[in-house]
Formats: structure tokens, sequence, C-alpha cells
């Protein structure tokens, strides 16, 4: 179990994170809801290691070793610009002692089609494609992705559901950031949704969707905005 127990983040006088606890548990997936700027990206960044903590824990099975054992796919890749996307996955491959076998999610992602493409020469959802690669390449028991489904077409994005499916299947603890959620809720378990740093729901889908029993929209989308007090009169605020 992935848990988080009085997270406290700021940068510089910024508090992003706020006294933030919460379990992740393993064969489930977690859907991490918010407005722009309320410290989802912080969050993730906190748990592989990428920026310290100023207070609190954030443990993996009790031990504190969680950014060895995390993997995180970035919102915008924009590392390596000068390397081709085959050196860039040849590079990964070669550092990492037991690279997870993701032939097929090389094969759902099309990489073949723009390998010997430069990164700084790939769109936006090439970049994505490369970029959930080598989250799954890294061979992590908790796999972080933040806007995995922006930018990819919808072939992909149809496909990388029946994947993630089978990663949660093998025990893996997935939490996803996604802005997009039409269409995609069958994939998700758990729906947490945060506000100026801090969680004002977790729940699992089903229960959710029977404690907000006045959606606007439907799904999720409507159970978000009736969370968030976003809808006033049937419009969004
Ligand atoms: N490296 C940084 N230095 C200073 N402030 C930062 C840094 N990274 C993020 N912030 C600030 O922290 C706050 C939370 O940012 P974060 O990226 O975590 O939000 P988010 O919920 O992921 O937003 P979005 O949905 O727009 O991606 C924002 O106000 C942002 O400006």
């Amino acid at each position: 179990m992935l848990q988080l127990h009085d997270v406290n983040k700021a940068y510089a006088s910024q508090t992003v994170l706020q006294n933030l606890s919460i379990s992740f548990e393993f064969g489930q997936c977690y859907l991490l809801l918010g407005e722009n700027g309320a410290g989802k990206s912080t969050l993730f960044k906190c748990i592989v290691g990428d920026e310290p903590i100023n207070g609190g824990s954030i443990t993996l099975n009790g031990e504190q070793n969680v950014a060895d054992l995390a993997a995180l796919q970035y919102q915008f890749f924009d590392s390596y610009t000068f390397l081709k996307v085959h050196e860039v996955i040849s590079l990964f491959t070669k550092l990492l002692d037991q690279p997870a076998n993701v032939k097929e999610l090389y094969d759902i992602l099309d990489l073949a089609d723009f390998e010997k493409t430069l990164i700084k020469n790939c769109s936006g959802g090439q970049r994505k494609a490369l970029s959930l690669y080598l989250a799954f390449l890294l061979n992590k028991p908790v796999v972080l992705l933040d806007e995995p489904f922006a930018d990819l077409d919808l072939k992909k994005k149809k496909q990388l559901i029946t994947y993630l499916r089978g990663e949660i299947a093998n025990d893996k603890c997935l939490i996803i950031i996604s802005h997009e959620i039409a269409g995609f809720e069958s994939l998700f378990d758990v729906v947490c949704v945060m506000k100026d740093g801090h969680f004002i729901e977790i729940g699992s889908s089903k229960e959710l969707q029977k404690k907000y029993v006045n959606p606007v929209f439907p799904g999720l989308e409507g159970v978000y905005f009736e969370i968030t007090g976003q809808v006033l009169g049937g419009a969004v605020r």
C-alpha cells in the first residue's frame, strides 16, 4: 500500500499541498481530479521524489524508498530533445536492471512509425506515446500517469484503456490525473478530488455516483461538478 500521511509541500511561500493523507492500494486504479493548480502534478512529483516534501511522510508498504518503486509519466515530455525515439528507448532499456516486456504497448502506441524521429520533432501525441511507454518500461509497482489520454488519437486511447486494465489486473497501483473522463469511467475504481492542495472527496466510483444524486452532467463529470459546487443553475460557474 502506498500511504501518504499529513504531506505538506510549499514552493517558496506558496503552500501547494496541505496535510494531505490518503492510501493507495495495489490492483486498483485511482482517478485524481481537481481544477488547474490544485496540486495534482506536484503530488506526483513528491511521490517519485522529484520534489522534496516539507512535512509528513510517503511510504510504500511501510518503507521510505517509494521513489525507487514508482514511475511517473510526465504531462509534457521535453527531455532528450536531440535523441531519436529509438535511442531514448535503448538508453532506458540499457540503464534498467529489469526492464518490463512492453512490446504490446509499443505496438498499441505505434512507436515503430516514428522511432527514427528526433524528440524535438515529435508531435504532442508522439511525445505522449513515448512517455507512456517509458513509464511502463521502468517496471515499477506504482505507475503515475499525468494526462495519459490527452493528445492521443482515438484508436490509441481505446487500446490504452485495455492495456491499463491488464496492468491493474496484474496488481499494479495506477494513479491517473485526467481532465478527460467521459468514456473512461469504467477504468477508475476510486475517485479522489483535490482542491487547494488537499482532498475534498475520496470514494469508489460507485459510492460517489450513489452519494451525488443530482448531477447536471452524466457519469463522473456530473459527480465532480456536484462535489466542487462549480455548477449553478445548470451552468458551469
Ligand atoms: N516548480 C514550481 N515552482 C513554483 N511553483 C510551482 C512549481 N510547480 C508548480 N507550482 C505551482 O504549484 C501550484 C500547483 O501546481 P500543479 O502543477 O501541481 O497543479 P495541477 O493540479 O497539476 O494543475 P494542472 O491541472 O493545471 O496541471 C500552482 O499554483 C503552480 O503554479
